[in-house]
């Protein structure tokens, strides 16, 4: 395989109780998100065997019929609980991704109800069970990026402790390699949040665009999710930590044998379950000051959390993703010119 394109930071030693292991895992992780953005997890808190329930309930949910995924049908008006296919959500079809997804968020937020599938309650329970234990995990990170700038480590935890998170179970169907020339899986973004936890099956073709601007494979590692800083975060941090561009491209078409003998290559289905992190709706993102100095001036304005969120998804859904132009540029202030 080839070498990961970023750092592999293990979660077991981040949180160990040796203050010499966790500090040395502590630089490690600030310093991939420095540089790239992104990381490899291993030692998580999920066992293959949890993983691999979350994957069958994946996969029975997206090949029920047609009409039992639009009895729970989401939308903008759900902010995305529940099953949707971009295809029918986005204002502009032309550029929506080919993909489905089922969207949930915190069980507990009777101001945005998740939808539940019926009589399944243990798609339910392994969910909600995903979806608190990724928030516990994004925690233990928050908190080692902050005492990395000299802060206490409580410090952003009222911030996000709202769970306004969001997790997508997401299904890209196999296609024809056709269909490729018009569309990708999920064309190119940054994620709205804070941080993102993504565990993908084999199927690769996640790419994460690199500092010369090329775009270079994220193959997947079994074992192991791959974690990201989104732009909220980077916007906390000061653009100390970036929020990098990725997409999901087509991986190595497969060969099929039809029925009367004749062959054909298509994209393979791919399966993948990301956990995207969020501050509390009303909280106010400003730089820290610990990240700005005379050398390095603050480069963003405030946001409220909410609004920005909201904004993002908004411009998603009238523009798609425009694949020559997606930045987190707005409220970006003017950096005076050295
Ligand atoms: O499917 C993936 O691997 C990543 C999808 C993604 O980047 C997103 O949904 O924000
Ligand atoms: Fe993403």
């Amino acid at each position: 395989m080839a070498s990961p394109i970023f750092p592999v930071i293990d979660y077991s030693r981040l949180v160990s109780t040796d203050s010499v292991i966790a500090a040395e895992e502590k630089d490690k992780l600030f310093q991939s998100f420095h540089d790239v953005g992104f990381i490899y997890l291993k030692g998580h808190i999920f066992t293959d065997d949890f993983m691999k329930t979350i994957f069958s309930h994946i996969h029975k949910l997206f090949d029920l019929p047609e009409e039992y995924k639009l009895a729970i049908e989401g939308d903008e008006k759900s902010a995305f609980r529940g099953w949707f296919a971009p295809v029918r959500t986005a204002r502009n079809p032309e550029t929506a991704d080919q993909k489905e997804a089922f969207g949930l968020g915190n069980d507990a937020d009777p101001t945005r109800p998740n939808r539940w599938p019926k009589e399944w309650p243990e798609f339910r329970d392994d969910c909600s069970r995903f979806f608190e234990e990724c928030f516990q995990m994004h925690l233990e990170i928050l908190r080692a990026l902050t005492e990395k700038v000299g802060l206490p480590r409580e410090t952003l935890v009222p911030s996000v402790q709202a769970k306004d998170s969001y997790t997508a179970l997401l299904y890209y169907p196999e296609t024809t390699v056709e269909s490729f020339d018009q569309r990708v899986r999920s064309a190119p973004h940054t994620d709205f949040g804070t941080l993102t936890l993504l565990f993908n099956d084999s199927i690769g073709g996640l790419q994460v665009r690199n500092k010369q601007g090329e775009w270079c494979d994220a193959p997947p590692i079994p074992g192991h999710a791959i974690v990201n800083v989104a732009d909220l975060l980077a916007r906390w941090f000061n653009n100390r930590l970036k929020s990098t561009e990725h997409r999901v491209v087509a991986p190595a078409a497969e060969t099929r044998v039809l029925a009367d003998g004749s062959v054909t290559n298509v994209v393979p289905a791919r399966y993948a379950i990301a956990w995207f992190g969020h501050p509390n709706r009303d909280a106010v993102i400003k730089p820290l000051a610990e990240c700005i100095a005379d050398d390095y001036p603050q480069q963003y304005e405030a946001v409220i959390a909410g609004k920005h969120v909201k904004e993002r998804m908004a411009r998603l859904l009238d523009e798609g993703k425009l694949p020559e132009k997606w930045s987190d540029d707005m409220h970006r202030k003017e950096v005076p010119a050295a």
